[in-house]
């Protein structure tokens, strides 16, 4: 077992474990909303499949046009009309216009196209005060190309991927299954929210802000329930667990008697790494329990989240093949002063807004024990060992809502 590691040799020794091949389904494009793809997706068609309008108005010749002003209009005869869809049978002459709408294919002899606003309908013919002009002709193919790869395997479908997707004519798609996550929550003291409150409980947290962010992840939640501080109790409700992909347990990971999970994990599993020098997070324990990784998350409300965004994510992210980081690091202007630590990379709660420019606040008291900080909090504010930032200085954030 190794022990104190660093933050980067903690997730790599995750990733490593994240091996496992996720099975493949079809969905129809609703139900493939929020998951993430499986293939590479061409175009079936091309976007517009042939040169259209980007305006209601007049199709013509521009040669025709040139002299148009509102002082001097030009007069063009209206042959016919193209709407979306009903494509102009005939073909555009000299002195001829038909009146085009968004969408419309250009007549054939037609080069350029002048908006409504600038014309006046009199009769079969039309008064052009402005030339037509080509720019807002949409050439065959401006969107999407026959054969091209627009969504990669490992994309996430966004609204607009799944737009993009319909787009290019797929009514189904092939999505990975979604990794499944098993959430145990341990304690004596841990209490389900319902149930009163006993002197010295406190109400379960951990499985619900993890249910959140395993689904944020791409994954499949799990609730195994709350186990007492005792070996059997674990192992009884782990072995009654179906098939996951990974395991995450709450709580027991420290240094105390009653910290049964790793007691667990040592004796029928295999402990991969236990403690990471940062903070919050420090206990963490990622383990081997059969084929499954378990990533032992500290007890602490704040801690237990901050390790599963941290490695969690990741290693999900890992599974899906997805295309995308997990996280994104920004660089912001703390408003507030951050304090760090000597031997440890810590993670502080911050706001993050943008004042003019990227700028990030503390949450307030950042003690692991007060979820309230990532409830107000959309950001970790990374300080490396031995840093403290002071205000308006320059810091690393990370965003806890999504950014692609
Ligand atoms: N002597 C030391 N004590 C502690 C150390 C240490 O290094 N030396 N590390 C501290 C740190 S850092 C953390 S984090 C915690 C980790 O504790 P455990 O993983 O062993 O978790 P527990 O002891 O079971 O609980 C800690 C704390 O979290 C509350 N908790 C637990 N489960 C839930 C839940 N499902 N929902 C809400 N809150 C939960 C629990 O009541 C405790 O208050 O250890 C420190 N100690
Ligand atoms: O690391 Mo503990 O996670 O600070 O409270
Ligand atoms: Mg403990």
């Amino acid at each position: 077992m190794r022990t104190n590691l660093s933050v980067e040799e903690a997730l790599s020794l995750v990733l490593e474990e994240a091996r496992g091949e996720l099975s493949v389904e079809e969905l129809p494009l609703k139900e493939a909303y929020g998951r993430v793809l499986a293939e590479d997706l061409a175009s079936e068609v091309d976007h517009p499949d042939q040169d259209d309008t980007a305006i209601d108005g007049y199709a013509c010749r521009q040669e025709d046009t040139r002299s148009a002003s509102p002082e001097s209009p030009v007069r063009l005869r209206v042959i016919g009309e193209a709407p979306a869809g009903r494509p102009f049978p005939g073909e555009v002459g000299p002195g001829e216009a038909v009146a085009v709408y968004t969408g419309a294919p250009i007549p054939k002899g037609a080069d350029a196209v002048v908006r409504v606003e600038d014309t006046r309908r009199e009769g079969e013919y039309v008064l052009l005060f402005a030339p037509a002009s080509p720019k807002d002709i949409r050439p065959k193919g401006d969107d999407l190309k026959k054969g091209e790869v627009y969504l990669k395997r490992g994309d996430l479908l966004t609204p607009g991927r799944l737009g993009l997707a319909a787009a290019m004519g797929y009514p189904r798609l092939k999505v990975f299954r979604r990794p499944r996550v098993g959430i145990l929550s341990t304690g004596d003291e841990v209490v389900e929210p319902g149930e009163p409150l006993p002197f010295g409980g406190v109400y379960n947290s951990n499985a619900y802000s993890l249910w959140g962010l395993v689904l944020e992840a791409g994954g499949e939640p799990v609730l195994l329930g709350k186990v007492p501080d005792d070996p059997e109790a674990v192992l009884a409700r782990l072995k009654e667990a179906g098939p996951l992909d990974l395991l995450l347990t709450s709580g027991g990971v420290s240094m105390g008697e009653y910290d049964v999970v790793r007691k667990v994990l040592e004796r029928h599993g295999e402990v991969v790494f236990w403690k990471v020098r940062q903070q919050p997070g420090g206990p963490l324990l990622f383990a081997r329990l059969g084929g499954l990784p378990v990533l032992g998350l500290p007890g602490n409300p704040v801690s237990s989240m901050v390790t599963f965004f941290l490695y969690g994510r990741p290693f999900l992210f890992r599974l899906l093949r997805r295309t995308e980081p997990p996280y994104r690091s920004l660089r912001a202007r703390a408003l507030t002063p951050f304090r760090g630590a000597v031997d440890k990379k810590v993670f502080r709660r911050g706001v993050l807004s943008f004042e003019g420019e990227l700028v990030v606040r503390t949450t307030g008291n950042q003690s692991s024990g007060v979820l309230r900080s990532m409830a107000v909090g959309n950001a970790l504010v990374v300080l490396p060992p031995g840093q403290d930032v002071r205000e308006g200085e320059e810091v690393e954030a990370i965003p806890l809502t999504f950014v692609l």
